[in-house]
C-alpha cells in the first residue's frame, strides 16, 4: 500500500463521510453527518488517498476512561475505520492503523480503545478483547425479583422528557462514571448524539422515553428507552420495551427502574443490548434463565505505551514479574518489562522473562475484565516460571468487570 496518508482538511470531509456511507453499507441523514462531525476533531482523522480521492479512513474521539482503580485515564477512542469496496485487501487498513498508532504516542495517550464491527480484524494490529457485554430478552412473566430485592419506600418515579431531563442524566452518569472500568467521560456532543431523537433514526421504535428515580433528596438513576408497540393477531398486547442506558447511583434505585420497565403496561418484554457482564440484574430475576442472556465482545483496548499503561492503573493483588511482549506493530513496546505491583513500576529490563505473550493479551487484560490464564491453555502464551501467568491474571483482574456503556 503506497498511498499516502494524512488527516483531512474541511473541505474534505464529505469525501470522508463518503467512504463510510459506502463501507458500512448506509445511508447517513444529513443530520447524523453533522452530529458526527460535532464529535470528530479534523486533525485527528486520517485518509489514505488515491488522487484526490479519500478511499481508507479512520478517526479518533478523545476521551478519558476509568481503568481499574477509578482514575480517568485520556485513551484514544478509534472509530471510523473504513475502506472503499474497490481498494481493499490492499492493505490500506494495515497502513492506516500503524500510521496511527504511531500518532496516538506522539499525541501522548498510553491506551486505544476502539468497538469493532467484526471481532476478527483487530487482534493483528495489538487490540485485545478487554470487556464483553450482554444482551437480554426478558419476558414479563419470567421476570419476578427475588424476595430479598432492595426496595427504598422514599423512592418515586417520574417520567420525563428526555432532552428536558439531561441535566439529570448528566449527574447520575458523572457519580457512577469511576465506578466500572471501561466508562468514558461523554462531552456535551456525546450527550447530544445519545439523546437525539429525530424522526429517521427510530426504525419502528418509537420515540425516546426516560423514567427517573428520584427521593427528596434529587435524582438517583434514569433509563432511557424506546418501545416498540405489538400486539398479536387475538389483540393481545406484545410490546417491547427496547433498554437504551439504566444507571444507578445505589442498588434500591436500580432495582426500581428495572421494576420499571419490565411492567410496563402493553408491553410483553424488554429487551436490552449492552448490559455489562456482571450486570446486577442478572441476580436480581428469580428465575435467571428468564433473562434469555447472550454476550458478545464490547471494548477492544491496545497498549499503545506498555510502561506508561501499565504504572497507570491500581492492581488487584501484588506482581513482580519480567513479561517478555511481542509487539511487532509498535516495536516500541518490544522486549523485556519488570512490573512490580508494590513499586508502581514497569521498566525496561535484560533479566530472564518469567512470560513471553504479544501484546493483545495485556491490552484484553488491562480493564481487569480478561482471565490470562486460557490463554496458556490454548498454547498462544508462553510461561517460563510456573505460576506467573496466574500471579499477572490474579493481579490484572478486576470488579466490577469493564464496559464502556456506549458505542462510539
Ligand atoms: C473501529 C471501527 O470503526 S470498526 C469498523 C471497521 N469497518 C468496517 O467493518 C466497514 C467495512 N469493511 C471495511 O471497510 C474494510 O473491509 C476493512 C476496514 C475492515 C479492512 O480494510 P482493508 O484495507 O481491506 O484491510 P487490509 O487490506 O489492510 O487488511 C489488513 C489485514 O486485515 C485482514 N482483514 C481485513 N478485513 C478483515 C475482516 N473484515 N475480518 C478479518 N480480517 C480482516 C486482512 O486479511 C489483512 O490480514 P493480513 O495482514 O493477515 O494479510
Amino acid at each position: 500500500m503506497n498511498l499516502p496518508i494524512r488527516p483531512i482538511s474541511e473541505a474534505e470531509w464529505p469525501a470522508f463521510c463518503d467512504v463510510l456511507d459506502e463501507a458500512f453499507a448506509t445511508t447517513f441523514h444529513p443530520v447524523q453527518i453533522d452530529r458526527f462531525k460535532a464529535l470528530t476533531p479534523l486533525e485527528r482523522t486520517l485518509a489514505a488517498f488515491d488522487g484526490d480521492l479519500p478511499v481508507g479512513v479512520t478517526a479518533i474521539f478523545d476521551f478519558d476512561m476509568t481503568i481499574p482503580g477509578g482514575t480517568l485515564l485520556p485513551v484514544a477512542g478509534v472509530t471510523a475505520v473504513g475502506v472503499l469496496a474497490s481498494h481493499r485487501r490492499r492493505g490500506i487498513l494495515n497502513g492506516l492503523m500503524r500510521r496511527q498508532l504511531r500518532d496516538i504516542k506522539e499525541h501522548g495517550e498510553s491506551v486505544a480503545v476502539l468497538y469493532a464491527s467484526e471481532a476478527g480484524i483487530y487482534g493483528r494490529f495489538g487490540y485485545g478483547r478487554a470487556a464483553d457485554n450482554v444482551f437480554y430478552r426478558i419476558p414479563k412473566h419470567g421476570s419476578a425479583f427475588v424476595a430479598n430485592a432492595p426496595a427504598d419506600p422514599a423512592l418515586r418515579l417520574r417520567t420525563a422528557v428526555p432532552a428536558a431531563a439531561r441535566e439529570e442524566f448528566v449527574q447520575v452518569f458523572d457519580a457512577v462514571l469511576r465506578t466500572r472500568p471501561g466508562l468514558y467521560t461523554r462531552s456535551p456532543e456525546r450527550w447530544d448524539s445519545l439523546l437525539a431523537d429525530e424522526e429517521f433514526d427510530r426504525r419502528g421504535d418509537g420515540r425516546l422515553r426516560c423514567v427517573l428515580a428520584e427521593d427528596d433528596g434529587g435524582v438517583r438513576g434514569y433509563a432511557l428507552f424506546k418501545i416498540k408497540r405489538g400486539f398479536t393477531d387475538h389483540d393481545v398486547p406484545e410490546g417491547e420495551v427496547r433498554l437504551i442506558e439504566l444507571f444507578a447511583v445505589d442498588p434500591a434505585a436500580y432495582a426500581l427502574l428495572w421494576r420499571s420497565v419490565l411492567d410496563r403496561d402493553l408491553c410483553a418484554s424488554v429487551y436490552a443490548w449492552n448490559r455489562p457482564i456482571d450486570d446486577p440484574i442478572q441476580h436480581l430475576i428469580a428465575e435467571p434463565r428468564h433473562l434469555n442472556a447472550g454476550t458478545l465482545d464490547e471494548l477492544w483496548a491496545r497498549l499503545v505505551d506498555l510502561p506508561a499503561a501499565l504504572t497507570a492503573r491500581a492492581y488487584a493483588a501484588p506482581a513482580e514479574l519480567v513479561i517478555e511482549v511481542a509487539d511487532e506493530v509498535c516495536p516500541w513496546n518490544e522486549g523485556r518489562w519488570r512490573l512490580s505491583t508494590g513499586k508502581g513500576t514497569c521498566e525496561r529490563t535484560d533479566d530472564a522473562p518469567d512470560l513471553t505473550l504479544p501484546v493483545q493479551y495485556l491490552g484484553a487484560a488491562y480493564f481487569g475484565g480478561r482471565p490470562l490464564l486460557p490463554y496458556a491453555a490454548a498454547g498462544l502464551v508462553t510461561e517460563h516460571r510456573a505460576g506467573a501467568l496466574r500471579e499477572l491474571s490474579a493481579a490484572m483482574a478486576w470488579e466490577p468487570r469493564p464496559w464502556a456503556g456506549l458505542v462510539f
